[in-house]
């Protein structure tokens, strides 16, 4: 059986079981359940806490889990990368109080608050910055006010919980996070291969969209285009033999621009569809 690690709470947790269960997999039915054995689909799920997951993988415990990038390279488990899932996007940052640090080197022999402390460290050092790491589990936004450290490095998504605290950030991008599918650097075989594929269609289900339409014969090039689909799109014969109909595959997020597109083309009848499910 194939043993997978996903996460049992934060920010990630919600979303990787929604993505499991469109995926066509059993989730679990009780939410402090710490495991389910999927039978049919020959997996095993682990409910774990995100921060652990890359150590159970990367020591082979587990074959594979989804987790933060952030968390990921923290953790400095030999666990490896193996899709990005396109969800819990965050930054990672540095911040201060405003004015008083504008770039890396500022924060040599100052103390810089962090619950990631192996991917900051590892960051500062190879940037041959020398700082004191204070190491805290959460909330490290107060630790500035407080007096235990001097900047943060922590993530950043809306930045509300920063500007909140009158923090502003300075410096060089530590990391782009998301979650990603990661693996013990000796898994393989089919059951992960079919898992990662799933996972892959359930991303190409969220983010793509169809559209058909019809449009003359003598149009047909500069409608296509617009809508290029993902290998090609589909044209068939209509029986008035100046139209065809064309169905194509496009970013959910530029359909309004493709349709307004595509009618200035000449395009009509213009239609567009979710996709339920997709193996790319
Ligand atoms: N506000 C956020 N928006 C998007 N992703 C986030 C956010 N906060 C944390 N993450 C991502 O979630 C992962 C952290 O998981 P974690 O379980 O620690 O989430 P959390 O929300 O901090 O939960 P908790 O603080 O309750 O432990 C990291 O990969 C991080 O990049
Ligand atoms: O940019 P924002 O949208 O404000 O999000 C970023 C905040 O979200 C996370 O905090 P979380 O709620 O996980 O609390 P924690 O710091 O205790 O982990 C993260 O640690 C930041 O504090
Ligand atoms: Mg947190």
């Amino acid at each position: 059986m194939l043993k997978v690690a996903v996460p049992n709470k934060g920010s990630l947790s919600d979303t990787a079981s929604e993505m499991l269960s469109e995926a066509g997999y059993v989730g679990r039915r009780d939410p402090r359940a710490l495991n389910v054995r999927d039978e049919r689909n020959g997996v095993e799920f682990f409910y774990l806490r995100p921060r652990d997951i890359a150590t159970y993988v990367g020591s082979g415990a587990l074959d594979v889990g989804i987790t933060g990038r952030d968390l990921l390279l923290d953790s400095q488990s030999p666990a490896v990368e193996i899709a990005s899932l396109d969800f819990g996007g965050s930054t990672f940052r540095f911040a201060g109080a405003p004015g008083r640090f504008t770039e890396l080197s500022d924060l040599n022999g100052v103390r810089v608050a962090t619950s990631y402390a192996g991917l900051v460290g590892a960051f500062l050092e190879r940037n041959g910055v020398d700082a004191e790491l204070v190491s805290l589990d959460g909330a490290v936004e107060s630790a500035i006010r407080l007096g235990v450290a001097d900047a943060v490095a922590d993530v950043v998504s809306t930045g509300s919980t920063l500007r909140a605290q009158g923090l502003e950030i300075f410096g060089p991008v530590i990391l782009d996070s998301t979650a990603v599918l990661i693996s013990s650097s000796t898994a393989e075989g089919d059951g992960v291969a079919t898992l990662q594929r799933r996972l892959q269609g359930v991303l190409v289900a969220r983010q793509f969209v169809l559209i058909d339409y019809d449009v003359p014969v003598r149009l047909l090039e500069a409608a296509t285009k617009v809508t290029p689909g993902i290998e090609s799109p589909t044209v068939s014969p209509l029986q008035d033999p100046e139209w065809v109909a064309v169905r194509s595959m496009v970013r959910r997020k530029d359909t309004n621009h493709v349709m307004d597109e595509l009618y200035a083309v000449g395009a009509r009848a213009i239609l567009v569809s979710t996709i339920h499910a997709a193996r790319i």
